[in-house]
């Protein structure tokens, strides 16, 4: 799976060739989400386990085996039943052309490598941590109303003040939202203690006797929150990432939210890219707001130990549309 994902699925080319499905996948979330805050369908609220219908199952994986199994059951069904619909496209598809490969989707490039791609678990790796860093960006914008203020003063002047599109080829030029996407990484990391890892050798580490065939977990969180490497380590403040030239792989030990090494997350520069251009599409076309009379300091931001972390409580905001259409 690794080797499918650094060499097929995740090379800077091929995630480009999908740029337009990202974008075309947002722009349906965005209509949807001004569709209903229009007829007042929204009020109940936000949760990014709606956008992302696996997610609503996911929770299950805490839960006991037969759960665990009928789990797996249902989702390997609604992806059979995916993967059933593009193969007799392709071979429809097929039988009209000269029998070309086509690779318009992902799933093509999965096709044509194997006949029963594996899927389940890429599913769960990609869909899961990405839809819990947007969750928790929001609630850390959303709890900190002049970060969101100057995310979205940016996002709304690259842009264009009338509404419009949010190209991802433009993305770069949101400096201050990807400080806030890391700054988010940091405090949030959805995969916490890494993949466990395994040491061939005896070591001394750190003043340990660690035995060789250890079963050794690296605690990202820890490390992301450490006083040491990070001041007011617990504060949320993106603009600490102003002057710090710190990218996400791995190479600065201090903030590890996609692993370090040979299992570095071979999926980060496509997550960041799909977190970023939802991020910065909810908050360009939108302004949010609590239900009620709940002010931004009292959300709560408990977390919830799982597959991956997220929050214990879904976070429940009500979009407001920003521009016309
Ligand atoms: C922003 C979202 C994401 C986060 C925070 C994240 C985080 C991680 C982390 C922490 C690991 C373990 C790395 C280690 O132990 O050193 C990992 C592994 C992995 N990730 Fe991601 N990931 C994200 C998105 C994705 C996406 C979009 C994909 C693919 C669609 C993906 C595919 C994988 C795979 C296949 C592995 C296992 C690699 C191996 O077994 O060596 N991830 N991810």
């Amino acid at each position: 799976m690794r080797k499918i994902c650094t060499l097929e699925l995740f090379s800077a080319k091929r995630v480009g060739s999908f740029r337009w499905i990202r974008e075309q996948e947002v722009a349906n979330l965005v209509k949807t989400l001004r569709t209903a805050a229009h007829q007042g369908d929204v009020t109940a609220g936000f949760r990014t386990s709606d956008l992302y219908p696996s997610l609503t199952f996911l929770p299950a994986l805490t839960g006991f085996k037969d759960k665990l199994e009928k789990m797996r059951l249902e989702a390997d069904s609604i992806f059979d039943a995916i993967i059933d619909e593009r193969r007799s496209q392709r071979s429809s598809m097929s039988s009209s052309s000269d029998g070309e490969v086509v690779e318009d989707y992902l799933l093509d490039v999965l096709l044509n490598l194997h006949e029963n791609p594996s899927r389940l678990e890429l599913f769960i790796a990609g869909i899961e941590t990405s839809a819990k860093v947007i969750e928790w960006t929001m609630s850390e914008m959303i709890k900190h109303p002049e970060v969101m203020r100057k995310a979205q003063t940016e996002v709304r002047e690259a842009f264009g003040e009338k509404g419009g599109d949010v190209e991802e080829a433009s993305l770069h030029r949101l400096k201050y939202l990807d400080n806030v996407i890391k700054e988010s990484l940091r405090l949030h990391p959805p995969g916490p203690l890494l993949l466990p890892r395994e040491n061939r050798e005896s070591v001394e580490l750190c003043g340990y006797h660690v035995p060789a065939k250890t079963k050794v977990f690296v605690n990202a969180w820890t490390i992301n929150r450490d006083p040491r490497y990070w001041s007011e380590a617990e504060a949320f403040c993106p603009e600490r990432f102003d002057d710090r030239v710190i990218d996400y792989k791995g190479n600065d030990f201090q903030f590890i939210p996609f692993g370090a090494g040979r299992r570095i997350c071979p999926g980060f520069d496509f997550g960041v890219e799909v977190v970023k251009l939802t991020l910065a599409n909810l908050i360009f076309h939108f302004n949010w707001k609590l239900p009620g009379e709940m002010r931004p300091e009292s959300l709560d931001m408990t977390e919830r130990l799982g597959a991956s972390v997220g929050r214990e409580y879904a976070l429940l905001v009500i979009p407001v549309p920003y521009h016309e259409n």
